[in-house]
């Protein structure tokens, strides 16, 4: 089987056809023409990604759909690449990371994008409906968030939305995207070691070369506003075409529901041979997780395709992975998510769609799913 990618024209927020019932483990040939697994429960998922006979690293590693951008089999990740590497390598960035991620800094953020999403409201309102959220709203607040957090200036915002949007996406773009990206860092991070500030880059000068600073730089400027943006403008799209009313507890169940992570990602390559789930993995084969289909299990969620916003269960979907490479930035997203989605339906309670479901425009080809744009009104 090659792994189906096309999300249900009548309902764009369910797993592709054809996955729904596989095996927990079911064979699957990769796009290179390398034949390995796809797993398809939250149980096979978990003993994959909580296992460290699987690896992370990207040169061992083949991918299910298309080439990624940031390299494929035969490639190794370049310094700072930390989420394409294993422990001990990966120990030593990401210990650094998370003291970084502190309580602290995260409290600051808050406020911060209390005010962000409050100013984006007060634009929409002065402006009028109808809007769209993805420009007026979803995408700016992710964007100025890892901005601050990292230290880039928003000024330059349009330039690095722009190639992010390119790497994430299938096509010819991402190899120079990337370069274009790597090159952009490298001189923020040149300025910073001269002249330090209050941010996270340059809060690591002391400890990592400008090489490493730039590429984790551009990894979490990728995954720190690719993701937000898609997951906050899907979920008010899921929750104005569901006529679900938004409730703090929301925010998992879009994560379970939308699983945005789509397309064979995470994955990882067997060190050994491994039992999972009945089959065994050969040394060299390697794994791809359809997040979402393994946060449809019926196993764990009772009527897994209702969205229900507020199922207790919804907290233990793996929309943010499992294991030593869980979500670094989860704290933050969702934050970022409930302030998000919070302020917008109180500012505007009469928030609806301004075109009919069916003509909002999706993202078949990106790694990171979501809409192009999504037409309001109120
Ligand atoms: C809704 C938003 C998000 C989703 C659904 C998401 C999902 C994920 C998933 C599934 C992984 C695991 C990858 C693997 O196991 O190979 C991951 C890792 C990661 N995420 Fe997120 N993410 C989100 C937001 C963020 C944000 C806001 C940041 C940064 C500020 C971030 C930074 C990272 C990093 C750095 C890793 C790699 C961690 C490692 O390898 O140790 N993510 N994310």
């Amino acid at each position: 089987m090659r792994l189906p990618t096309e999300r249900p024209a009548e309902c764009p927020f369910d797993p592709p056809a054809g996955l729904a019932g596989l095996p927990a483990m079911s064979r699957l040939e990769f796009a290179d023409g390398h034949l390995g697994w796809l797993a398809t429960t939250a149980e096979a998922a978990r003993a994959v990604l909580g296992d460290p006979r699987f690896s992370a690293r990207q040169e061992l590693k083949h991918a299910a759909v298309h080439a990624v951008p940031a390299g494929g089999p035969g490639r190794a990740a370049p310094p700072g690449f930390f989420a394409a590497t294993d422990p001990p390598e990966h120990t030593r960035y990401r210990r650094l990371l998370t003291g970084q991620f502190t309580l602290r800094r995260m409290r600051l953020l808050e406020a911060r994008i209390e005010r962000i999403a409050a100013d984006h409201l007060d634009a929409m309102a002065a402006a009028g409906p109808p809007a769209d959220l993805v420009t007026a709203y979803a995408l700016p607040i992710p964007s100025l968030v890892i901005c601050e957090l990292l230290g880039v200036p928003y000024a330059d915002h349009g330039l690095f939305q722009e190639l992010s949007a390119r790497l994430v996406t299938f096509g010819d773009g991402g190899a120079g995207a990337l370069a274009e990206l790597i090159a952009y860092l490298r001189d923020l991070v040149r300025g910073k070691r001269a002249k330090p500030d209050d941010d996270l880059l340059s809060g690591l000068t002391g400890e990592l070369s400008d090489e490493e600073l730039a590429n984790l730089g551009v990894i979490l400027l990728v995954a720190g506003h690719e993701t937000t943006a898609n997951m906050l403008a899907l979920g008010v799209f899921a929750l104005l075409e569901r006529g679900c009313a938004y409730e703090e507890g929301a925010v998992e169940e879009l994560l379970r529901w939308l699983s945005i992570l789509h397309l064979g990602a995470p994955s990882r390559a067997a060190l050994e041979d491994v039992e999972v789930a009945g089959v065994t993995v050969r040394a060299g084969e390697t794994v791809a997780l359809s997040l979402p289909v393994i946060n449809r299990d019926p196993a764990v969620y009772a009527d897994p395709d209702r969205l229900l916003p507020g199922r207790p269960e919804a907290r233990r979907h793996l929309a943010f992975g499992h294991g030593v490479h869980q979500c670094l930035g989860q704290q933050l997203a969702r934050i970022e998510l409930r302030i998000g989605y919070r302020a917008l339906f109180e500012r505007f309670p009469g928030l609806r769609l301004a075109v009919p479901a069916t003509e909002v425009p999706v993202k078949h080809d990106a790694a990171v799913y979501g809409v192009r744009s999504l037409p309001v009104t109120w």
